[in-house]
């Protein structure tokens, strides 16, 4: 059954302003002891390299958690999420996603636990032939939620990332952060209970990175659970959560420094 947009207390939250964050006085919050949502469990996986890009690596994602993942280009970041959201198999060990064994081999399985997820890629992925609130309203229409409950839930979303005054411009008249807070706004329009964000600065300059990062703090605050990749260490010392490292295919929990 599909959520109304009222049943998320972040997206009933009130604007949210564009503003950089203050960097903060460590140490990290702890953690929450919500629900597991999100695992892997001793995965390894390989691309055939010397080296597996992941070796073992074991991680519980928490409901209502913010968590960074930090890691050197090519230290399998995008690999892991990835596999979080089933677009990639681990040669070994077991990811579970809301409680149920990811398998990118069950279709109907994966759409529907997919439904649950938003993401947002450093490039957008916006559609350049559609208007802010069609690429925002777009992965709606194809689950079949009815006309006005769409409209509803665009401008709830728009609001939310301060872009309800650009819903009929094109993506290719948008600056880079505002082309990425509409992508925000269509990963959170189908009210999902994580978040995963893959680089979603690395294509920003450092101020509008800092307001990206501002908006999903935000988000976070009013209960939603972020995993939010990035290699900008600087980033992770202005909101304080828990960073996850990969290192040579490992996994490391990281305070701040
Ligand atoms: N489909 C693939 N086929 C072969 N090698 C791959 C594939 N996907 C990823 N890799 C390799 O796995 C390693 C990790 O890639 P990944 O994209 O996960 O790193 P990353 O930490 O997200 O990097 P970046 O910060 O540059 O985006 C890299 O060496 C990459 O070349």
């Amino acid at each position: 059954m599909e959520s109304t947009p009222e049943s998320f207390a972040w997206a009933t939250a009130s604007l949210i302003p564009m503003t950089a964050v203050t960097p903060v006085v460590p140490p990290c919050e702890p953690t929450s002891q919500g629900a597991i949502i999100a695992e892997l469990y001793q995965v390894t996986k390989s691309f055939g390299g010397a080296v597996p890009c992941l070796h073992r690596v074991s991680l519980q994602l928490r409901r209502g958690d913010f968590y960074f993942l930090t890691g050197a280009s090519g230290s399998g970041k995008s690999t892991l999420l990835k596999l979080l959201c089933g677009q990639l198999q681990p040669d070994q060990g077991i990811v579970r996603l809301f409680g149920e064994e990811v398998n990118p081999h069950q279709d109907r399985r994966m759409a529907q636990l997919r439904r649950r997820l938003g993401v947002i890629f450093q490039d957008f992925k916006l559609l350049g032939d559609r208007s802010v609130a069609e690429n925002v309203a777009f992965a709606l229409l194809v689950r079949g939620i009815p006309k006005t409950e769409i409209q509803q839930r665009v401008q709830t979303a728009l609001k939310l990332v301060g872009l309800s005054h650009k819903a009929n411009a094109k993506p290719q008249s948008l600056s880079g952060g505002e082309q990425q807070r509409v992508s925000i706004a269509r990963a959170i329009v189908g009210s999902p209970e994580l978040l995963l964000a893959d680089e979603p600065t690395g294509n920003l300059d450092s101020q509008t990175s800092q307001q990206i990062l501002a908006l999903l703090h935000r988000l976070h605050q009013h209960g939603l659970t972020v995993l939010f990749t990035t290699h900008d260490l600087a980033l992770t010392r202005l909101v304080p959560h828990r960073i996850l490292h990969l290192h040579h295919g490992k996994l490391e929990s990281l305070t701040h420094p």
